[in-house]
């Protein structure tokens, strides 16, 4: 009974160890005669072999998207394998400042569970194009190979799988570099391997200490953002889509794109920048849309310049025709539809874009739209449900003043700061401005000379709103002579104060 339980455990290594020979033989020979080779080798032997093989391809189906199965394999192996491969592929990890070590096609590395012995092998076939006319080169289909003992069915497919996944997705996800997606209007229908989204590594150094913001606001956005990376389970017991809309509305400089980076930044969220005016129509907003990936933020900046109340495009190039006369907006519309893009997003396919039954395909998700005036847009656009925290920027205050002062001056208290108090609670300046009052403009300059700098700018600010209420007529005429008028017709505070040099 022994030796018949050796003759088949020899058996099948030696199988084992042929169908390795063969996997890393078959990539010299034609497809045609790999696949009737395959076919006859396989049933003998599958009649033999004690062994149990599991593939993890790279595409499944349609090719649409990437098996996260694969992935999270892929980066399992690279892991805790990597050390017991001899061949390796080198690939620039995270912020491309490490190199990420996985195994290079046709090698095979072994892992143990709880005792067991498994077999990975990295392979991959050329499938022909699906027809002569196809528009798809000849394909590269990759895929890992899992092999086991029969007798420890159970253990492998149910404990040491679903290790494999937990710890793959984990990896991952430490791993990743973030990215910066944007659709670009160059990009034509998506081809094999190319979405409709182009990237760059995201990188931006903004977070919510280094933002000039309310303590208890700050406080209360943070706990916000992370009770709902944490919420997986709760959404899905209630039965609602994990997703939550942020609507960041205030006037120009107050930070609302930098709320969208840290944002990214506290969750470690990849960023989808959308370009509403480059959508042809809404069903490629809804292609855009199944293509973003879980734990995401997608942006829409300037919502009101994007579309306009009755679901018309408007385009950004529009911002100020609400000031222009008639004349004008009559003629650079023309001008604009003779050589228009013809794209016809609509606020339904917008809407349909923020909760329809595609919004939910990936989860983990954060809609936030940005604007300076929220009074503008559709109240059915950014109702709870869709919109569902608003979020309103305004100008610095003392406490915003402080933050800022200890990230441009590393100053924590200064003799200065009371004057400061003072008069920011008068003056309404935006955090943007004070930001570039306090950067040193040249290596001489020391923060007693950049506070001096935003004082001055205060006072300035503080008696361009006094003119603007006790004489508004001389303040109007200001404006026109210097034509820098804001686009809700009010002066940016920096432009009152130059101008009004009283
Ligand atoms: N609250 C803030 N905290 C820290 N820095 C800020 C803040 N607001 C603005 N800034 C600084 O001002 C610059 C401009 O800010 P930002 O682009 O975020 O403004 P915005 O609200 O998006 O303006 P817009 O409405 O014009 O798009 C930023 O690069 C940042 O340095
Ligand atoms: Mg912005």
């Amino acid at each position: 009974m022994k030796m018949m339980s050796e003759m088949w455990t020899t058996m099948g290594s030696t199988l084992a160890s042929f169908m390795f020979l063969w996997t890393i033989m078959r990539q010299y020979c034609p497809y045609g005669v790999q696949r009737f080779l395959e076919k006859y080798t396989h049933r003998i032997m599958n009649y033999f072999s004690p062994y149990i093989r599991i593939s993890f391809h790279e595409y499944m189906g349609d090719r649409l998207k990437r098996s996260e199965a694969y992935a999270a394999v892929e980066a399992y192996l690279s892991a805790n394998t990597s050390k017991s491969a001899k061949r390796l592929k080198a690939e620039l990890g995270k912020d491309s400042s490490n190199l990420v070590l996985t195994m290079d096609e046709y090698e095979r590395v072994t892992d143990e569970h709880k005792g067991v012995k498994v077999w990975w092998v990295s392979n991959k076939v050329m499938s022909p194009t699906r027809s002569s006319m196809s528009y798809y080169p000849e394909q590269e289909r990759r895929f890992y190979k899992l092999t086991f003992h029969n007798k420890y069915r159970d253990l492998i497919t149910e404990s040491y799988l679903e290790h494999v996944m937990r710890e793959g997705k984990e990896i991952r996800l430490r791993n990743r570099q973030r990215k910066l997606y944007t659709n670009s209007p160059g990009y034509k229908w998506p081809s094999y391997k190319q979405t409709m989204w182009s990237h760059i590594v995201f990188e931006h150094p903004a977070t919510f200490e280094t933002m000039a913001l309310e303590p208890e606001k700050k406080k209360e956005i943070i706990e916000d953002l992370i009770t709902f990376s944490k919420s997986k389970d709760f959404y899905a017991r209630i039965g609602k889509a994990w997703k939550r809309g942020y609507l960041l509305h205030g006037p120009p400089g107050t930070g609302k794109s930098t709320m969208i980076a840290a944002m990214a930044n506290l969750l470690a969220y990849d960023v989808y920048d959308l370009e509403l005016t480059a959508v042809k129509d809404n069903t490629e907003l809804r292609k855009l849309l199944i293509e973003t990936t879980s734990k995401s933020i997608i942006v829409i900046e300037d919502i009101d310049c994007s579309l306009d109340l009755t679901g018309q495009r408007k385009n950004k190039a529009d911002k100020l025709s609400d000031e222009e006369t008639d004349k004008d907006v009559v003629g650079r519309k023309e001008g604009k539809e003779e050589g228009g893009s013809g794209s016809k997003v609509t606020l339904s396919g917008l809407l349909n874009f923020i909760d329809g039954i595609w919004s939910a395909c990936g989860g983990e998700r954060l809609i936030v739209f940005t604007t300076n005036y929220v009074e503008k847009l559709d109240p059915a656009l950014i109702r709870r449900g869709r919109m569902d925290k608003h979020i309103q920027l305004s100008y610095c205050t003392f406490d915003g003043f402080k933050v800022l002062a200890n990230n441009y001056l590393k100053l924590q208290t200064h003799p200065l700061f009371d004057t400061i108090k003072r008069l920011i609670e008068e003056a309404n300046i935006t955090p943007a401005d004070v930001a570039e009052n306090l950067m040193p403009k040249s290596p001489m300059d020391d923060p007693h000379k950049c506070l001096s700098t935003l004082i001055q700018a205060l006072e300035k600010a503080a008696k361009a709103e006094e003119l603007e209420q006790n004489c508004p007529i001389q303040h109007e005429q200001l404006l026109q002579q210097n034509g820098s008028i804001k686009e809700n017709g009010e002066l940016p505070p920096d432009k009152a104060v130059n101008q009004c040099q009283l």
